[in-house]
């Protein structure tokens, strides 16, 4: 479903001497479980926005199974993103004031006219499967780990190939973490998603089977 082919990514910011990102080639095949590590500010977020369509690349090639970013304008870059991508940020991005359910439910309402059929039942079973049975309470009420437990459904409402994750587990305490990081790893390979997750956990990084490091915007090794 995802395979990725990257070559000769370069990525500038103005005011950096050095390119960000610096990455001649990679590869990661479909269903693979890929976990980013380096130090504050190796390029991990950057990689995580390059992969995704959110950064614009200028130099090299993004190619998602035949599909280049690099050739394609914002608006094409977001639908492309809206159907094959799901997001899991560390602050979880919920909407306060929404349902766990309506929040599960938002990115489809927002991107079409109405709900897809059989959206609001694949909601109800992914809220159960991550383990949240009030399916009406509004979010600001829950706790950190069953906040983020909600936009892990919510990314996977819409079945897409690659599952992204930057720091997830970051702002969560011990149990919320790890059961974060198996639902993660779990539900990824249930699906056969392609998994790529930035992080420093050891409990999420020891789950995935391949590490990527990062050092001042090159792939170590
Ligand atoms: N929009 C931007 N404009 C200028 N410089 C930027 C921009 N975005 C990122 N950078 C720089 O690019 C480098 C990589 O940043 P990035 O956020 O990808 O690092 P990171 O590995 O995710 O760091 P952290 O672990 O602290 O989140 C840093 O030197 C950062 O300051």
């Amino acid at each position: 479903m995802a395979d990725l082919t990257l070559r000769d990514l370069e990525v500038r910011f103005p005011g950096l001497e050095r390119p960000a990102l610096e990455i001649p080639a990679l590869e990661l095949r479909s269903g693979e479980q890929v976990a980013l590590t380096g130090p504050s500010g190796c390029g991990k977020t950057t990689l995580i926005n390059v992969l995704t369509g959110l950064e614009r690349v200028r130099h090299g090639h993004v190619d998602w199974q035949g599909t280049d970013l690099v050739t394609l304008g914002e608006g094409a870059r977001d639908r492309w993103r809206a159907a094959n991508v799901g997001l899991v940020m560390q602050d979880f991005h919920l909407f306060p004031g929404l349902s766990a359910i309506e929040n599960v439910l938002l990115p489809q309402r927002l991107a079409r006219f109405r709900l897809p059929r059989g959206a609001k039942e694949e909601a109800r079973r992914l809220l159960k499967r991550v383990g949240i049975a009030r399916l009406d309470q509004p979010v600001e009420t829950m706790s950190r780990g069953q906040m983020q437990r909600v936009a892990v459904a919510r990314a996977l409402l819409a079945h897409p190939g690659i599952i992204v994750a930057d720091e997830p587990t970051a702002s969560l305490d011990g149990d919320a973490g790890t059961a974060v990081a198996d639902l993660l790893t779990g539900l990824a390979r249930e699906v056969g998603a392609t998994l790529i997750v930035a992080s420093h956990d050891p409990r999420l990084v020891g789950h995935l089977g391949r590490v990527l490091r990062l050092d001042g915007g090159r792939l170590e090794g």
